[in-house]
């Protein structure tokens, strides 16, 4: 069996004369939370719903859990959990109601998830009888998360998933996003524009840009890829530093022989993934090559910090 929960090489898709997706290889490790970036229209949520089977596409080979989505059946469907951005349907039903006629739907195909467990397991217990249409954000989204789980799924697919909660129940929802990972395996691959979100949750990333794939790794790779510096800041001469660098110890080495062997308030930051991103999709845009230049810069001299 094939240790990626998807495949896809040279999947390619066109909206009538427009072709939106051009060549998209993916391999998404089973048991791993991969996150799928870049600008508005670069084709993230056309190549989730051509994995999820939503969608046929133009040219390519796909495989989701070992079958095509295209032509798979309904057992497949029940390995696949799907949490769409939008869906309005069933307003006035109530939520325990809706989780059970769904798990009446999935048992057929298996162990599906008793809904009173799966209400507690999204923190829905006291929602049970609220009608659908008066849930608040937070709430709704856990309840289309728990309508994804229910037939305890291999796979999520989870598309903007936490767009429009607050903080709190942003923080939140990525902690049973990211427990559902932990302890039950379940391997996800999620769309997001919160880049805090990705690199919170996301083992691995994937940055689509006009259809093409722009950049695949880790954070920390991402990071070295693109050649970015960690942040050093400290106080100096009673001043406020601040200095990028690639060797931050040899930098923080150099300032404590300069201040007498302590350097005051001193923080040293790793480039974030927005820093890696926007340098990313600036460069792409640019038409510039992703390497960051072989040479070897001098660092700069510090700049003082502004307030
Ligand atoms: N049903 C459709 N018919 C025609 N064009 C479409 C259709 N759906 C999407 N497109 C076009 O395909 C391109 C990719 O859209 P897609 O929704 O996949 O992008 P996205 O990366 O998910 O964007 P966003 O971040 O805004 O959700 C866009 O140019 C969009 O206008």
């Amino acid at each position: 069996m094939s240790a990626h929960a998807v495949r896809t090489e040279g999947l390619s898709m066109s909206y009538g004369d427009k072709q939106v997706l051009h060549g998209v290889d993916l391999a998404i490790p089973a048991g791993e939370i991969v996150a799928l970036l870049g600008p508005n229209g670069a084709g993230k949520t056309t190549t989730m719903e051509i994995l999820e089977g939503f969608r046929g596409r133009s040219a390519g080979s796909v495989s989701v859990l070992g079958e095509d989505p295209q032509t798979a059946g309904e057992a497949w469907r029940s390995r696949i959990g799907v949490v769409l951005q939008h869906w309005e349907d069933h307003a006035n039903w109530r939520v325990g109601e809706f989780l059970r006629l769904l798990h009446d739907h999935y048992r057929p195909f298996g162990d599906a998830w008793d809904a009173e467990e799966l209400l507690a397991a999204v923190g829905l217990e006291s929602q049970r009888d609220t009608p659908i249409k008066v849930l608040s954000g937070g709430q709704r989204r856990r309840m289309d998360l728990a309508a994804g789980l229910i037939g305890r799924p291999e796979l999520l697919f989870l598309d903007e998933p936490s767009n429009g909660l607050d903080p709190v129940s942003r923080r939140d929802f990525q902690e049973l996003v990211a427990k559902l990972n932990r302890d039950l395996g379940v391997t996800i691959l999620m769309t997001t524009h919160d880049l805090h979100e990705a690199e919170r949750l996301a083992d691995r990333i994937v940055v689509l840009i006009g259809g093409r794939v722009l950049a695949e790794g880790t954070v920390a790779a991402l990071s070295e890829e693109m050649g970015e510096r960690a942040e050093v800041r400290w106080t100096e001469d009673g001043r406020r530093r601040i200095e990028r660098s690639a060797d931050p110890l040899d930098l923080i080495d150099r300032v404590r022989a300069r201040c007498g062997g302590t350097v005051a308030d001193l923080e040293v930051r790793r480039s974030s993934l927005e820093d890696t991103y926007l340098a990313m999709v600036a460069r792409a845009l640019a038409g510039e090559t992703l390497r960051a230049d072989e040479e070897d810069e001098a660092d700069p001299a510090p700049s003082e910090e502004r307030r």
